[in-house]
């Protein structure tokens, strides 16, 4: 299938026949015909993203630490599609060792972003790896994090829905710091424990920690791009190099603002609402 390679080089060399092959493959990946999108969006969405034909391509955007993974995580077992961020995909690949994992490391480590071709690449293969499984449809998290990698993403297929979750910057670093991983199990839980008054016209805001079991206590690690330095300057480049693509998909109509309410208890329902999606059946996402 046409990758997104073929479509990276065209798109240096201006070739517009791999860009309509390319658009090509990617929609094979969602093309089974599958009536399973719910009842449809949010009057507030500004498009028709009610979809009869295929499974959803919805993206997530938000700053480090805002809780995409999270939320990305919850729609996607919600709706049946994959749950795909580019970050575990580069966490992969820097714990696999291969001939990629040394200069990962170092971009990562210092909050820098991986270059569009690397991170085009690795979503590639994980997309066609999908497609021999079956898989159709996407929720994407932490791509497309640049205007160039937005750009291409349009080229290749049509995105129906951009979630953009909205969380203060202090609250932000709070949670980045507070997140921890299972090494065993691969859970992932935080620590913080956030109760931040109202001020200046900004709203409180209140989330508990999400506490792993007793059996991970012992075994939890944290990303070593978590530390402050690091997190400070991940939110740096986000409003430098990932804001501008908020920009871009609100010209094209496509982007639910979400700011989020507290923990998961208090905004998980009110997304599903914003999402016109608080009428499926939601019970096994019950939260305590
Ligand atoms: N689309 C992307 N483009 C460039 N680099 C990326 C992309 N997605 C992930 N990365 C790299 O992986 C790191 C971790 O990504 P992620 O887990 O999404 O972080 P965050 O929690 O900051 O949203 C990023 O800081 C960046 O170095």
């Amino acid at each position: 299938m046409a990758t997104f390679h073929r479509l990276l080089r065209s798109a240096a060399a201006g070739s517009s026949p791999a860009t309509v092959a390319a658009r090509r493959g990617f929609s094979a990946l969602a093309a089974e015909p599958v009536a399973r999108f719910p009842a449809g969006l949010a009057p507030s969405s500004p498009d028709p993203v009610r979809r009869e034909d295929r499974n959803v391509q919805w993206v997530f955007l938000g700053c480090p630490g805002v809780g995409k993974g999270t939320y990305a995580s919850r729609l996607s077992q919600f709706l049946g599609v994959p749950h795909i961020a580019t970050g575990d995909l580069v966490r992969e690949e820097l714990a696999s060792s291969g001939p990629l994992s040394q200069q990962l490391a170092e971009i990562v480590n210092q909050g820098k972003l991986v270059s569009d071709e690397i991170i085009i690449n690795l979503l590639s293969k994980r997309l066609e790896s999908g497609e021999a499984k079956g898989e159709s449809g996407f929720i994407l998290d932490g791509f497309p994090r640049t205007v160039r990698q937005a750009e291409i993403l349009d080229g290749v297929t049509d995105i129906d829905l951009v979630v953009n979750l909205k969380l203060r910057e202090d609250v932000l670093l709070e949670k980045c710091l507070g997140r921890r991983m299972c090494s065993q199990c691969g859970g992932n839980f935080n620590v913080a424990n956030i109760n931040v008054e109202a001020e200046n016209g900004k709203p409180g805001i209140f989330m508990a920690p999400l506490l792993p079991p007793a059996n991970c206590m012992s075994k939890m690690i944290t990303r070593a791009d978590d530390t402050e330095e690091v997190v400070m300057k991940r939110l740096q480049i986000y409003n430098e190099m990932s804001r501008p693509v908020e920009e871009f998909y609100r010209v094209r109509g496509k982007i639910l603002e979400f700011d989020l309410p507290g923990g998961i208890p208090e905004s998980w329902p009110k997304l599903l609402q914003a999402l016109n999606l608080e009428d499926q059946d939601n019970k096994k996402f019950a939260v305590a």
